[in-house]
């Protein structure tokens, strides 16, 4: 493997000792520190090609080594994903389609003092504070040689005995709370602390690791992978693993570094899992769309990134019934146990599903809002409800997903599935087009659009009743009826870096962060991930 020589050259973080003399715990005590560091860091993510970093002295390099100036904060950021197909399939080998979202998380990563020796998790939105002492680590079961792993190994199952080691420093993350929230607290603390050891050293930087994230926890939409691309980018970020994301940057160079993410992010979802296929992962990485297979875990997935998908004009809905991955994943593996021609057939249709969903993508111009679009929305429309009934048949609904289900049919305004692992959590409705005469009016009901109200021209489809004021019954029922709904636009950037972590001027601190109000105030504070500030890896 080369490309990892010299990659922290490039990567801004080289440019600061990750090990400074700072005591605050954010590093920062005011504005004009912060102006100071803006200096300092936006020399990092650019200045190794920068032309006033190439006329730099060696001397004056040099002494700016010396100074050791302390990291800056900063943010990376992960979307969450939908699988709009092939759910489950996909651990046994299927394909799957699969899109990320709007909602994404972010982690805030605070450089405390080189005195402090200590990493902290504040992950608020479960929660979680927890701190180790770096020194009390397992580094001797991780360092030893057969056990250390390089940041560009491929690593595709956890090492039990690593596992081990890490068990009494897991124990010991919140104790005290109720037995659910414990196992939420320590499944992320362990996916932290497994990345943490494989990628850290006991001279590793003491930090603060805040995370705040806008998609729901354990609802389908990813969030665990979500977190997992988080962490280990900035742990990457934080050995200098990476170079870049920066604009200029060699299209194969960005996909390396995307591939390095997404390979240890695969290993938190390992430990968050158990036996997770790696869509989640490899979509909150990439961004955009996938089609992902991974016929053999010793090797790396086939993937086949989807820069056109389609804009759908889809409801994301919650039936905010709690699931567990691990559970309907092993559920499956039961059944296929059990009855393994059956099952196999019906995972063979899956796969079918999404083969003939691939090749209407590709061969439709979804944008020429014409009848032959119309006829492929319907298509995939159609193949989304023979979808959701194989899932059943696999036994991985839930009375409040066919509820759901039930509803939309009803109003017939559009098809409906399960998303993600099922047990509960979301559905996604693909909703029917508007009919012809109403074209033009909004062609794309994508995200917030989507649940806007859409133009009231009666429809031949349902005689009387327009299709918009059949929606609009619709939300009503289901808000009646206790079901979420999320505004989210589909595709979009995949893993972002926000370095420092400044947004038109202004500082993100921990407190801010920590303390931001809902899903509204996180994506206000950090400029949606849209602001040009944020820097993405763009192959
Ligand atoms: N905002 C968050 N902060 C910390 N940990 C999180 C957060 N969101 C998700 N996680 C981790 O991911 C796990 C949820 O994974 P999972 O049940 O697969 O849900 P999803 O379907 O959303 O991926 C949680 O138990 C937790 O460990
Ligand atoms: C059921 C599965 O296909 C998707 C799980 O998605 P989620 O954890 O519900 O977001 C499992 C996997 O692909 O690892």
């Amino acid at each position: 493997m080369n490309g990892h020589k010299g990659a922290g050259e490039a990567n801004g973080l080289s440019q600061h000792k990750m090990n400074g003399t700072n005591g605050k715990v954010n590093g920062l005590s005011d504005r004009s520190k912060s102006s100071d560091r803006r200096r300092e860091a936006s020399n990092g993510l650019s200045t190794s090609t920068s032309p006033s970093s190439r006329r730099e002295s060696p001397a004056s390099a040099h002494s700016r080594k010396e100074s050791n100036p302390l990291a800056p904060p900063f943010i990376v950021s992960a979307p969450g994903k939908t699988i709009v197909y092939g759910e489950h399939a996909v651990v046994h080998g299927k394909a799957a389609i699969a899109a990320a979202i709007s909602l994404r998380s972010y982690l805030l990563c605070t450089t405390l003092s080189k005195s402090k020796r200590i990493v902290t998790l504040k992950f608020s939105d479960i929660g979680l504070d927890h701190t180790w002492h770096i020194h009390d680590l397992p580094w001797s079961t991780f360092q030893r040689s057969g056990k250390k792993r390089k940041y560009y190994d491929r690593v595709d199952s956890l090492d039990e005995e690593l596992r081990n080691a890490m068990k009494p420093h897991i124990a010991t993350v919140s104790p005290d709370v109720e037995h659910q929230a414990r196992k939420i607290h320590q499944a992320a603390a362990s996916c932290f602390l497994y990345l943490f050891l494989s990628l850290g050293s006991e001279s590793s930087p003491p930090c603060v690791y805040s995370m705040r994230s806008t998609i729901p926890i354990g609802q389908g939409l990813g969030s665990s992978a979500s977190v997992s691309v988080c962490l280990a980018a900035a742990l990457l970020l934080q050995c200098r693993a990476l170079s870049g994301p920066h604009p200029d940057q060699e299209s194969e160079e960005a996909a390396k570094q995307l591939q390095r993410i997404n390979q240890w992010a695969f290993v938190g979802e390992l430990v968050i899992h158990g036996n997770p296929s790696g869509v989640d992962n490899t979509v909150a990485t990439n961004g955009h769309a996938v089609l992902f297979q991974r016929k053999d875990y010793t090797q790396p997935p086939s993937v086949n990134i989807l820069h056109d998908f389609p804009e759908l004009p889809l409801l994301l809905i919650d039936t905010r019934q709690p699931k567990a991955t691990a559970a309907e994943v092993a559920k499956v593996g039961a059944l296929k146990k059990k009855h393994p021609e059956v099952v196999e057939r019906i995972l063979d249709s899956i796969d079918a599903i999404v083969r003939s969903v691939y090749k209407t993508i590709e061969n439709t111009d979804f944008d020429s809002s014409s009848a032959e679009a119309d006829e492929a929305i319907a298509h995939l429309g159609e193949m989304m409800s023979v979808n959701h009934g194989l899932l059943t048949s696999l036994g991985v609904s839930h009375p409040r997903l066919e509820r759901l289900r039930y509803l939309v049919d009803q109003a017939g305004v559009g098809w409906t599935k399960l998303t993600g692992a099922g047990g509960g959590g979301c559905a996604i409705t693909l909703l029917k087009p508007q009919p012809r005469a109403t074209h033009g009016v909004d062609g794309d009901l994508n995200g917030e659009a989507a649940t806007a109200s859409p133009p009231t021209t009666p429809s031949h489809e349902h005689g009387d009743r327009s299709l918009s004021s059949a929606l609009q019954d619709l939300e009503q029922q289901l808000e009646d009826e206790g079901f979420d709904k999320y505004a989210t636009t589909l595709g979009g950037d995949g893993v972002g870096v926000l370095y420092p972590a400044i947004i038109n001027d202004e500082e993100i601190d921990q407190e801010m962060f920590l303390t931001a109000e809902g899903r509204e105030g996180v994506h206000e504070l950090v400029g949606g991930g849209q602001s040009g500030a944020w820097k993405y890896w763009r192959p």
